[in-house]
C-alpha cells in the first residue's frame, strides 16, 4: 500500500500554548481517516499544519515522501480541502468555481470551451445546477456542495474535510454520506474527514486519529455494535428476565448486537408487553473514547 502522509514528531504551538505536542501518524493511499476529538482539541489546527495554512515548531510532515510538497505548485494542487470555506455571495456557483479557479491559476492554458466543461463537470459532480442564481440564495447543503466542488477542483488526490455535515439536514448528510464514499471508489481519493457527527464518521470511515491531550491516537475500527432499547415504564417482572441476558440503565436495555441476543430480548419485551419508545444503534468504542476528555 503506498503511503500518502506521514506525519513525525510534529509540534504545533499557538504562543506559548501547545496544541499538538510530538504528534506522528500515517495515511495510506485510498484511506477514508475519520478526524475526532473535543471541542478545541486541535482538529482544524492539524489540517491547517498540512495544508501550511499554518506554520508549526518542529517535526516533519511528509506527502509521499517529499516534506517539501507545500513549496511546489504540483504536490500542492494534489490537496484538497473544505475547511473554512467562504463564498461569494453575490456570484453564481460557476462564477465562484470560475473565480476560484482563477486565482489557483487553475485555467491557465485552458480554452473557454475547456473551462466551461471543467465548471460544468464539476457543478455536475455535487448535484449543483448551472443557473444564473447567485450563491446567496443557496440553501446551506447547496453552499456545503459548491464548497466540495472548489476542493476538487483539479481533482486532487488527497481530501481534507472539515466538519463537512454541520448544518445539514438527515437528507443533506445522506447525500453527501454517498457522495464522499464514491469519491473514493470511483476517483481512489484519500480522505481525512473531522467531525463530531460518530454515526456519520462511523460509517464512511476506515479507521481514527482521535487528538486527546495534544498527542494523536490511532483508533482502529471496533466491529461490535451495542443496541440500546428504550421502553417505556417497564415492570419489575419484565426487567428482571431482561437483566439475565442484557445490561439495564434506567429503562434501557443495552446489549451487544448479536443476531441470537436481539430475538431473546425482542421475545421477552413482546411476552411481557413492554412498550419499545426507541431503538438505537451505538458504536460503544467511539462513544468510549469522548467519555472523560468532554468537559
Ligand atoms: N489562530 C489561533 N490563535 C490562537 N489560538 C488558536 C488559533 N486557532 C485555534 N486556536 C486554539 O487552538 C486550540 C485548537 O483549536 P482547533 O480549532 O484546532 O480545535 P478543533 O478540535 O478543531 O475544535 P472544534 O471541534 O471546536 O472545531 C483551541 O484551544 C483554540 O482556541
Amino acid at each position: 500500500m503506498e503511503l500518502l502522509l506521514s506525519v513525525n514528531q510534529l509540534v504545533k504551538k499557538y504562543d506559548t500554548k501547545t496544541v499538538l505536542d510530538n504528534v506522528s501518524f500515517e495515511i495510506t493511499k485510498g484511506e477514508i481517516v475519520g478526524l475526532l476529538g473535543v471541542n478545541g482539541s486541535g482538529k482544524t489546527t492539524l489540517m491547517k499544519v498540512i495544508l501550511g495554512l499554518t506554520s508549526f515548531e518542529a517535526g516533519e510532515i511528509k506527502h509521499k515522501g517529499n516534506s517539501n510538497y507545500l513549496k511546489s505548485f504540483k504536490s500542492r494542487r494534489e490537496f484538497g480541502y473544505l475547511l473554512d470555506c467562504k463564498l461569494f455571495e453575490y456570484l453564481s456557483g460557476y462564477d465562484n468555481l470560475y473565480t476560484v479557479g482563477k486565482y489557483a491559476n487553475h485555467w491557465q492554458g485552458k480554452t473557454k470551451t475547456e473551462i466551461a466543461e471543467e465548471i460544468n463537470g464539476l457543478l455536475d459532480l455535487v448535484d449543483l445546477p448551472n443557473s444564473k442564481k447567485r450563491v446567496k440564495g443557496y440553501s446551506f447543503g447547496m453552499k456545503q456542495r459548491l464548497g466540495l466542488a472548489m476542493a476538487l477542483m483539479g481533482t486532487p488526490d488527497f481530501l481534507i474535510l472539515d466538519e463537512p455535515f454541520v448544518g445539514l439536514d438527515p437528507v443533506g448528510i445522506e447525500h453527501l454520506l454517498g457522495f464522499i464514499s464514491n469519491l473514493r471508489k470511483d476517483l481512489d481519493i484519500t480522505i481525512l474527514i473531522s467531525s463530531h457527527q460518530l454515526n456519520e464518521v462511523e460509517q464512511i470511515s476506515d479507521r481514527y486519529l482521535y487528538i486527546t491531550n495534544q498527542k494523536v491516537k490511532e483508533v482502529t475500527k471496533n466491529s461490535s455494535k451495542k443496541y440500546v432499547i428504550k421502553l417505556n415504564n417497564p415492570d419489575k417482572l419484565l426487567l428482571n428476565q431482561l437483566q439475565s441476558i442484557a445490561d439495564i440503565e434506567h429503562n434501557d436495555v443495552l446489549f451487544e448486537a448479536k443476531n441470537e441476543l436481539i430475538n431473546k430480548v425482542l421475545k421477552i419485551i413482546y411476552q411481557n408487553q413492554g412498550e419499545i419508545t426507541d431503538i438505537q444503534v451505538t458504536n460503544d468504542n467511539l462513544v468510549d473514547l469522548f467519555r472523560g476528555d468532554s468537559k
